[in-house]
């Protein structure tokens, strides 16, 4: 469900906990140690799977006229399963087979299943050796639910296209959890059909039903990954027994649609891999007895330009003009001569220096509260010098420090180069802030891995980072992760797992250049205002405001008070430049 972020600013929506397929799988199987009946799991989860079917069609179907509600069709609602062989197969029967009783038109498609069983229905039930998807299949046949082969040619010629085959309802029962590789082609083509034969069942007047048993096929629950672009398109997708990860990153935002959670069995004792954000915490208000010094001073280092080669400019203006607009004190931007004027017109507030002036850019570091360094700063020898230099400094200094983009570039070749700051880096990390914000591309460069080997497995790219280079991390994209370094900690937060966070909001017309700039921006604006509490300017909630902000633009009843403030823009066509506005918007509405 969208929710628009409005209700994220100002809900107390609680983090939602997010589980690999593994650790679902531990959760069902400590659940059948304590002496209960995969079956009995099975049946119960298609019937309430079931009614929620009914509910959300019989939902969409009515409308609200004078508070009574009325039915635009009366017909029986026609319903297309699309089974797989394992237990989420087994779900689909059931969900058929409840429907049928329900007096549904129930069509069921098998994908994979060789032998369909419709004699001895009952027979050996309690036998260990068939498998509660088998169990689901009889039941469902024995109560003459009507079934087809995908595989037969006589499918694939004709019935893509057949009207016969068209429904109100299709329900995606191919595969659950248990996907963990490349789908084979007849998969592929199974799951292209279903998406197809949904297209050509919307009509102008009504838009068939697509609901997914636990996850949409061809979504890997672990990860979030799709492979080629081929999976189910859900409307809804019904999460059995607890909230898998790969539903809130990457392509399960594409895919996953409304998530409606039917949790099945009580709760557990299993950590989850990461914890759901949406909203961010509240702000609070400002000491009137105070001046810009007590909101710290950010010094941006970026904005280079490479003699011959283009300028990078921009970069450091859209970072410091959204460290200014989440309330830091004061401003210095050491960036290549050339941008100064540009600099003081959009920003007059910054004071600026030039980069590659050694010795007054370090004077600045020991003023400065926080250094956010690397956006658009250059990536030749020259500025690599720089980079080591001012790091070094900053370090000596005991400075908070943001590193971006090309900084991320030169940390990850004095790591090959096994230089020294590196290590002094993870060490300092240990007990100072530093945040790091690569996204993939990056993260690649910084593990020595390429993109898609990122892109497999976040998850695993987040933590690897955390460990070679210490600090707290982002790894941005669609359902940003975060995993932030706990300073100091004692024994038992060193041997305990850190929380990695998802962000839950945030949108693809973020997708463009610069937003990344901005991200570094808040990063620092907010550490540096150290009236805030600990939690009120982690990275996380820098991310949580950086995506807000980009909501605000982009959905018009985010906020309430838009109707005077025009910042709607939509996702086509918002920049970079567009957030500082947002940007202190957010901040006025989460100040409590
Ligand atoms: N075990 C239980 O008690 C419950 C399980 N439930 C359902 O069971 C599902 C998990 O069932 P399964 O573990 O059988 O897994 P699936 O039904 O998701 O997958 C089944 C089979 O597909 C194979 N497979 C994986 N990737 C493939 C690919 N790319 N091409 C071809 N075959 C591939 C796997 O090897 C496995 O044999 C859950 O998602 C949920 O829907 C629910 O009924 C709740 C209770
Ligand atoms: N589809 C999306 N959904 C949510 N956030 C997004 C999306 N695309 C980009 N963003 C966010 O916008 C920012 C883009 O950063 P980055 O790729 O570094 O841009 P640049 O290098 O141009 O500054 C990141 O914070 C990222 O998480």
């Amino acid at each position: 469900m969208h929710i628009p972020p409005s209700s994220r600013l100002l809900q107390n929506t609680k983090p939602v906990a997010l589980y690999s397929s593994q650790q679902v799988y531990a959760m069902e199987q400590e659940w059948f140690a304590q002496g209960y009946d995969s079956f009995a799991l099975m049946q119960q989860a298609a019937w309430q799977m079931t009614q929620h079917i009914i509910n959300i069609y019989y939902q969409k179907q009515s409308c609200i006229a004078n508070g009574v509600a009325c039915r635009h069709d009366d017909r029986q609602p026609r319903v297309s399963i699309w089974v797989g062989s394992g237990n989420n197969g087994g779900d689909g029967w059931l969900i058929a087979h409840y429907l049928q009783q329900a007096g549904w038109q129930v069509q069921v498609i098998t994908v994979g299943i060789e032998n369909i069983e419709n004699s001895n229905a009952f027979a050996d039930m309690d036998s260990a050796v068939v498998s509660d998807a088998i169990k689901a299949q009889r039941m469902a046949v024995a109560a003459y639910c009507s079934y087809q082969r995908f595989e037969d040619s006589e499918f694939v010629l004709h019935n893509q296209e057949n009207r016969l085959m068209q429904a109100d309802v299709y329900v995606d029962a191919l595969f659950g959890i248990g996907l963990d590789r490349a789908l084979t082609s007849i998969y592929k083509q199974a799951i292209q059909s279903f998406n197809q034969v949904v297209k050509s069942s919307h009509t102008l007047s009504k838009h068939a039903l697509v609901i997914a048993v636990d996850i949409p096929s061809g979504l890997v629950a672990s990860t979030g990954q799709v492979f080629e672009q081929v999976a189910i398109q859900a409307d809804v997708t019904l999460c059995l027994i607890a909230r898998k990860f790969g539903l809130h990153t990457k392509d399960g935002m594409d895919y996953a649609g409304e998530v409606l959670d039917i949790p099945l069995i009580p709760y557990t004792k299993i950590k989850p891999v990461a914890l759901l954000l949406n909203r961010a915490h509240g702000l609070s208000v400002r000491r009137q007895n105070s001046y810009k010094g007590s909101y710290g001073h950010v010094l941006i280092i970026g904005g280079n330009r490479i003699d011959g080669s283009q300028g990078m400019g921009g970069a450091a203006i859209l970072a410091s003009a959204s460290a200014m607009a989440t309330g830091a004190g004061k401003m210095t931007v050491a960036c290549h001569q050339a941008f100064h004027g540009a600099l003081l017109t959009s920003l007059p507030d910054a004071m600026t220096i030039d980069l590659h002036d050694q010795k007054g850019v370090k004077h600045l570091i020991k003023e400065a509260s926080v250094i956010a360094i690397g956006m658009g700063f250059g990536r030749d020898e020259t500025a690599k010098v720089l980079f080591i230099d001012y790091m070094q400094a900053a370090m000596t200094e005991g400075k908070s420090i943001v590193i971006d983009a090309d900084g991320l570039y030169h940390l990850a070749s004095l790591q090959i180069d096994k230089h020294s700051v590196v290590g002094q880096l993870r060490e300092y990390s240990t007990k100072h802030k530093v945040c790091l914000t690569p996204h993939s591309g990056e993260a690649a460069r910084l593990l020595d891995k390429s993109v898609a080997e990122v892109e497999m497995d976040r998850l695993a790219a987040i933590k690897q980072c955390a460990d070679i280079y210490g600090g707290s991390w982002v790894l941005k994209g669609a359902g940003s992760l975060i995993l932030e370094q706990v300073l100091e900690p004692t024994l038992e937060q060193e041997l305990e797992e850190r929380h990695v966070y998802v962000c839950g909001v945030g949108n693809a017309g973020m997708a463009t250049a610069g937003m990344g700039d901005v991200l570094s921006g808040v990063t620092a604006g907010l550490l540096a205002q150290q009236d805030l509490a600990d939690d009120q300017r982690s990275l996380r909630q820098a991310v949580l405001i950086h995506g807000l902000a980009g909501d605000v633009l982009v959905h018009q009843q985010s906020c309430p008070s838009n109707k005077n403030v025009s910042l709607f823009i939509g996702e086509r066509g918002l920049q970079a430049q567009d957030m500082p506005a947002a940007i202190r918007h957010v901040m006025h509405l989460i100040t409590i």
